[in-house]
């Protein structure tokens, strides 16, 4: 994970950077679209060594965002009609319709040759590397073919750009709502920098050693998993007893998150978000780890989870140490898109953190 730590805090300045701006110039932002644009900039930095330069520009530069939406809406629609799918890409095809993803492949296209030709930027981290470099040292030594890192690329940017965006948007609103919360995460970080434990900008092995960050972590992906959708699996060869009902070979089951994670029979309070759940010592220990499925399970469980990890891990510590943000509508309940994600929607004023009263 280390070696992606350079491109973390390279974007990471960046968000810095904007997030000031806004507050000089007393912006009301929807913050949910802001760290879309955050986190594909920094999951095609930490992939391809190359952002979509979307916080700068401060829009879906590309349109991916919004073409991204429109197949996982496909997906959602047509997912459980595999038969369906496929008649409707012949039909497209026939009708020379565009694929959405076109402009997303093509970026990484010439992001995939970019890096071949010329290799990685200066990063001021020498342990830095993205991710394609990986690939194509398997390449070299014959484990991969091209198809095989165009592929994984572009799994990259679609399974950790939304996913990861929709994860720090519900942490900041959490947080940010909650000012018990906001206070002894301030509290956190404050007595971590004083005893010379949390360096600027925040490392990530530093970030694990703060278990009230952890735990808003934990919760915020028990509370608000990006993936709303059931998770399916096809029942092996002998079938499969599941809650005393028998199975047969080949059924396709799974559960979303969400059920698991509001289940009163896992969890007292469901609705209510209290990091503390996660911390060692507390009264309600142990915590099922049927509640810690944002992320998916068994073999196909999330690739990407540790990036996505060190990315929220690094950022929100930056934005609590320097930022306050104020609501539009404090106390409101937040507008949510609930589709194959979950996306949510806020607006507010970010401002340079106040100094603490008495
Ligand atoms: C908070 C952020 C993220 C969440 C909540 C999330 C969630 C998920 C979920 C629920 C699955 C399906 C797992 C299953 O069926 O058991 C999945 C799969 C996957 N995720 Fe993530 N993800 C996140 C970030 C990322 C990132 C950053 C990447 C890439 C760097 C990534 C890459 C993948 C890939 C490649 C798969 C497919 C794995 C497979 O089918 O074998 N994800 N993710």
């Amino acid at each position: 994970m280390v070696n992606y730590e350079g491109a973390v805090e390279k974007m990471n300045v960046v968000l810095m950077r904007k997030f000031r701006e806004f507050a000089e110039t007393r912006r009301l932002v929807q913050l949910p679209v802001f760290l879309q644009y955050y986190a594909f900039d920094v999951i095609s930095y930490i992939t391809m060594d190359r952002s979509f330069d979307m916080m700068e520009t401060e829009r879906d530069r590309t349109g991916f965002l919004h073409k991204i939406k429109v197949a996982t809406e496909h997906q959602m629609s047509f997912g459980p009609f595999p038969f369906l799918h496929v008649v409707l890409t012949r039909v497209a095809a026939l009708l020379k319709l565009k694929d959405p993803h076109n402009e997303l492949f093509q970026f990484i296209g010439e992001s995939i040759q970019r890096f071949r030709q010329v290799g990685s930027e200066p990063n001021e981290n020498p342990k830095s590397e993205p991710f394609l470099a990986k690939l194509l040292d398997l390449e070299l030594k014959g484990k991969i073919d091209e198809g095989s890192i165009f592929s994984s690329c572009g799994s990259n940017v679609i399974a950790g750009s939304d996913t990861t965006a929709i994860t720090l948007s519900a942490a900041f609103f959490y947080i940010y709502q909650n000012p018990m919360v906001l206070k002894k995460l301030r509290d956190e970080i404050d007595a971590h920098e004083r005893a010379g434990l949390l360096s600027s900008p925040a490392g990530f092995k530093e970030a694990q050693q703060m278990p009230y960050l952890q735990g808003i972590i934990r919760e915020t992906l028990r509370m608000h998993p990006a993936v709303a959708q059931m998770l399916p699996r096809e029942v092996p060869q002998d079938g499969v007893v599941l809650s005393g009902y028998h199975f047969p070979a080949k059924t396709q089951v799974g559960i979303s998150a969400w059920a698991l994670h509001y289940n009163p029979e896992l969890i007292d309070s469901p609705r209510v978000f209290r990091p503390e759940r996660w911390l060692e010592g507390d009264a309600n220990k142990p915590l099922s780890p049927a509640l810690n499925f944002a992320f998916g399970g068994g073999s196909r469980v999330c690739l990407g989870k540790n990036i996505s990890l060190l990315e929220m891990a690094k950022v929100i510590p930056e934005v609590v140490r320097h930022f306050d943000i104020r609501f539009k509508n404090p106390g409101q309940r937040w507008e949510l898109d609930v589709g194959w994600f979950t996306w949510s929607s806020y607006k507010c004023w970010i401002e340079e953190r106040r100094p603490a009263k008495g």
